[in-house]
């Protein structure tokens, strides 16, 4: 595993493990992301891909059929820790999953919903951020003149920026993407790859993709799961021009499902 200095690491996983129903998904698994990088996770359907993402953000706290050991810190800080309100772990840690999931309201009020939520703001500084978050989700220019017009009118791929719009709003440290352009065309997975590698200067990103040639473009870093073990991880161009196991090859090479 390629470790950072701490003036480096956004996030740091320790001996993680998770089981649903006492079934394991993820064993022992460690793991440093870089600040300020792109890190991808790949891995064959089933190898807890999602699993380890949704961790990061604390969504298994409500599955009962979860038990998990191990630890997260984020910036240093325990994501369990007591303190720590599980709200404010998903302000500081976003999610953007496969499905674009923009909400039954307008353009402008999806992207200014978490900063309703976090308080009052006078409407014109509210407007800033919501046109800041638009510009930096490669997205304002297709909708400044149309911003109270329902979400759901957007495209997949506009829908899917929208959402990441939304997310960037309340100013995250970490942004996780689940597949976020397996749903789209190929124009819009385009942009949003750009997209992905623009925001790397704002925030840390974790990608899960199936699409091999996409964690090639855009990630840093690549982490290779396989039955719930990180089995490799390092940088993106060595781990695909010269990984160090036959697994790693055999899944890159398309030898592994
Ligand atoms: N909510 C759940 N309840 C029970 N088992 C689950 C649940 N979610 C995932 N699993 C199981 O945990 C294991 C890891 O699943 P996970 O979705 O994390 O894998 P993945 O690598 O993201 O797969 P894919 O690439 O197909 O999305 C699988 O065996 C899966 O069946």
């Amino acid at each position: 595993m390629t470790r950072f200095s701490s003036a480096k690491c956004c996030l740091e996983i320790s001996d993680l493990s998770l089981a649903y129903d006492g079934k394991p998904a993820l064993r022992k698994l460690s793991l440093q992301v870089p600040r300020h990088r792109v890190t991808a996770f790949i891995g064959p359907s089933g190898c807890g891909k999602s699993t380890l993402l949704r961790a990061i953000n604390r969504l298994h706290d409500l599955n009962e059929s979860v038990t998990q050991q191990g630890c997260i810190r984020l910036e240093g800080e325990d994501i369990h820790a007591p303190y720590l309100e599980v709200a404010e772990l998903r302000r500081r840690v976003g999610m953007v999953f496969q499905t674009p999931n923009p909400f039954p309201m307008s353009i402008y009020e999806n992207v200014a919903f978490g900063l309703r939520l976090q308080g009052r703001l006078p409407k014109r500084k509210r407007d800033d951020i919501v046109e800041w978050a638009l510009e930096s989700a490669a997205l304002w220019h297709e909708v400044k003149d149309r911003l109270h017009s329902s979400a759901w009118s957007l495209s997949g791929g506009q829908q899917q920026r929208l959402v990441i719009a939304r997310t960037l709003a309340v100013q995250p440290d970490v942004l996780l993407l689940d597949e976020p352009a397996s749903a789209l065309d190929p124009i819009s997975t385009l942009k949003i790859e750009e997209l992905i590698r623009n925001l790397k200067s704002q925030l840390t990103l974790v990608l899960v993709t199936h699409n091999m040639q996409q964690a090639a473009r855009v990630s840093d870093y690549t982490a290779f799961l396989q039955a719930g073990e990180l089995v490799e991880h390092g940088p993106t161009d060595s781990v695909f021009t010269n990984p160090r196991l036959q697994r790693t090859e055999n899944y890159i090479t398309g030898r592994l499902a």
